[in-house]
């Protein structure tokens, strides 16, 4: 089994911000990995770290076997990297895009045309090349993204939120196009905060939370970590703090019941892991009425990813997204994307 990519224990502050506060993973060569977890994460300081972009305060980093801090140079040439917003230059055709970062990555003027034909064919391009990038859809434009990863033939691409801003549909393309990669024996490791991205396309996945990573598995076994089904159960549209309580220790004594979160975010609504194999809806509900507590709503799900994260943190994915849009700082993130 060859190692694509190997991080331990990396960290990267910045000033007083710790971005990364421990985290390590290994990518197995021809696998899809994620790396998932929700905006201020550390999820792009990583790849940053990864691809020689920023320097790790502390931590092993390697491509290929190759440390990205003592031979940056040969690490980088083993990768390719996609950042989140890349500089359009509206103007200049895909072709022309496409040559001026091959001549940026010093490939051999001879060469040149040659690859950007595999890379165009390899992406469909075809027909988009000899336009202007401005009227390009965002699928489009993220297609011609990959290609210029792909341009120097590195065995590893690197993506941070490839789909973030396409629709649904344009999304499904990406991801049709990345597992074809994967299928042409490139590793590939993306970051999202898309759940179903990350379970639809990944064979492993790092989750991380805080600059930590919280858990590592594929998506299958990490849902089975978490135990059975899902029920999140609302008492009222916002319950009070006690009544919640009331109604988690009535329902953690059921038998089928096998834990019971509150979840404060969600106006103090329970989020409960049941037995699958019983009829653990109904027997809350009788259980619930018979106390005098109220339901205001209930809904049975298998576990998702989103509840690996609820049991590591206590939160949801889309709870943490929500708390990190509260908490941004644009100024001060619009001048780091400048300075980038
Ligand atoms: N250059 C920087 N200077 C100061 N703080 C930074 C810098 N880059 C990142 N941070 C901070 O480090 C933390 C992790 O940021 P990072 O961009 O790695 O997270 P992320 O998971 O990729 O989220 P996003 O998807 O929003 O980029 C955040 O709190 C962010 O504000």
């Amino acid at each position: 089994m060859t190692l694509a990519v190997r991080i331990e224990h990396l960290r990267k502050s910045y000033g007083s911000v710790v971005a990364v506060e421990d985290v390590s993973f290994e990518v197995t060569a021809g696998e899809i990995f994620g790396v998932l977890g929700p905006n201020g994460a550390g999820k792009t300081t990583t790849l940053r770290c990864l691809c020689t972009l920023s320097r790790p305060d502390a931590g092993l980093v390697e491509v290929d076997g190759l440390s990205v801090t003592d031979q940056p140079r040969a690490a980088r040439q083993r990768l390719g990297y996609v950042a989140q917003e890349v500089a359009i230059d509206k103007v200049l055709t895909g072709r022309e895009l496409l040559a001026l970062h091959a001549a940026l990555y010093h490939l051999p003027k001879g060469a040149i045309a040659d690859r950007i034909a595999a890379v165009s064919q390899l992406l469909e391009l075809d027909d988009w090349l000899d336009r202007r990038c401005g009227t390009y859809s965002g699928g489009i434009r993220k297609r011609l993204d990959l290609a210029t990863g792909l341009l120097h033939q590195p065995r590893l691409l690197v993506l941070d939120e490839p789909t973030v801003g396409l629709d649904i549909e344009s999304r499904v393309v990406v991801w049709e196009f990345l597992r074809r990669l994967r299928a042409e024996g490139i590793t590939i490791l993306i970051t999202s905060h898309y759940l179903e991205e990350i379970d639809a396309l990944a064979d492993r996945v790092a989750i991380i939370d805080r600059g930590q990573v919280i858990a590592v598995g594929s998506p299958s076994e990490l849902k089975a970590r978490v135990g059975g089904d899902r029920i999140t159960l609302r008492l009222r549209e916002f319950s009070p703090r006690d009544e919640a309580e009331q109604a988690r220790e009535l329902l953690k004594s059921l038998s089928c019941v096998q834990d019971v979160i509150i979840n404060t975010a969600q106006g103090n609504s329970l989020n409960l892991v049941v037995d699958g194999q019983t009829d653990a809806l109904a027997t809350i509900q009788t259980s619930l009425q018979a106390a005098g507590l109220p339901t205001f709503g209930i809904a049975q799900a298998r576990p998702s990813l989103d509840d690996v994260y609820l049991a590591a943190t206590g939160r949801t994915l889309l709870d943490a997204e929500l708390a990190a849009i509260a908490s941004r700082d644009p100024k001060a993130e619009k001048k780091r994307a400048m300075q980038r």
